[in-house]
């Protein structure tokens, strides 16, 4: 049994959820649930705090779980990002009242608040800067108007709670995450139940980001519009009863379907269809 965990909480909780029900496997019903059994699926799903997902995973009581990527960073936990997620993004980034600092070089004998004390202290550290680090739980954009703190170091997702506090970023970001599958440093990488998690989740990413394109053209076009849809592996090509046309079909990278299917028109293709994949293994 492949044992799972998931964020119970927070951010990350809906669409880490909706993912795995969107990979077939089976979710829990209400919030309160700590623990999901999938026979069917040889899956066991551990509800748990998004930070403390890295420290059971590196313990290696949990074969895998799902966190953020700063979250894992933040941890210091013997566990490692096998498979990026593409949601729950994020960036990490230091923050303070207009005319502070302009960047960490001036944060010496200051105090940043922050919920990630891993992270920014080893940032600290790298950058050779001498400031005082202060944990707090959340809201830490409160910590400055209240003097407990002249910078901040936190997520900035679409920047509002930053504004609404009448707070900037500055300096670089310390990194960017988002939803990330790890493993711990000691678990068996060929393990074959993990293995097809991974593709699972892989399908997925697959299926959402992705279309299938069909369309008509003459066969004289072909090279040109095969370079416009090459497909994953390469696009099948078949005979159509009118003499001189071959039917053409291939993956497409959904952001860019609209535009593509502008180029092959103007190029004389026909019927250029485009329908969305429901689950795929590559
Ligand atoms: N707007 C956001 N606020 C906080 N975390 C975010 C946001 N967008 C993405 N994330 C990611 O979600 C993870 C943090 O989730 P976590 O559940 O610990 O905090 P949260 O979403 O702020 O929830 P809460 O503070 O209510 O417990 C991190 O990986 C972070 O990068
Ligand atoms: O850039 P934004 O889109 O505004 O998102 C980022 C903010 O959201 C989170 O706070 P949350 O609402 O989780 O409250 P918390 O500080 O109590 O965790 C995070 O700590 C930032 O404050
Ligand atoms: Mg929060």
């Amino acid at each position: 049994m492949l044992r799972i965990a998931v964020p119970n909480k927070g951010s990350l909780s809906g669409a880490a959820s909706a993912m795995l029900h969107e990979a077939g496997y089976r979710q829990r019903k209400e919030s309160k649930e700590l623990v999901v059994l999938d026979p069917e699926n040889g899956v066991e799903f551990f509800y748990l705090r998004p930070k403390d997902i890295a420290i059971y995973v590196a313990s290696g009581k949990l074969d895998i779980g799902i966190t953020g990527r700063d979250l894992l960073l933040d941890s210091g936990a013997s566990a490692e990002e096998i498979l990026p997620l593409n949601f729950g993004r994020s960036t990490f980034r230091y923050a303070t009242k207009p005319g502070t600092a302009k960047g960490p070089e001036d944060f010496t004998g200051m105090t940043i608040a922050t919920s990630y004390e891993g992270i920014v202290a080893k940032h600290l550290a790298e950058q050779g800067i001498d400031a005082s680090v202060v944990h707090l739980d959340g809201a830490v954009e409160t910590a400055i108007q209240l003097g407990v703190a002249q910078i901040i170091a936190d997520v900035v997702e679409t920047g509002t709670s930053l504004r609404n506090a009448g707070l900037e970023v500055i300096g670089e970001p310390i990194l960017t995450s988002e939803a990330v599958v790890i493993r711990g440093n000691g678990a068996d990488a060929e393990n074959p139940q993990a293995q097809q998690f991974l593709r699972r989740l892989q399908g997925v990413l697959v299926a959402r980001s992705y279309v299938m394109m069909d369309y008509d053209c003459r066969a004289e076009h072909l090279e040109r519009a095969v370079a416009l849809t090459p497909g994953l592996e390469s696009p099948t090509i078949s005979p159509l009863h009118n003499e001189g046309w071959v039917a053409v079909r291939a993956m497409v990278p959904a952001k860019e379907a609209q535009r593509i299917m502008d180029d092959l028109y103007e190029l004389g293709a026909r019927a250029i269809l485009t329908t969305s994949i429901h689950a795929c293994r590559l």
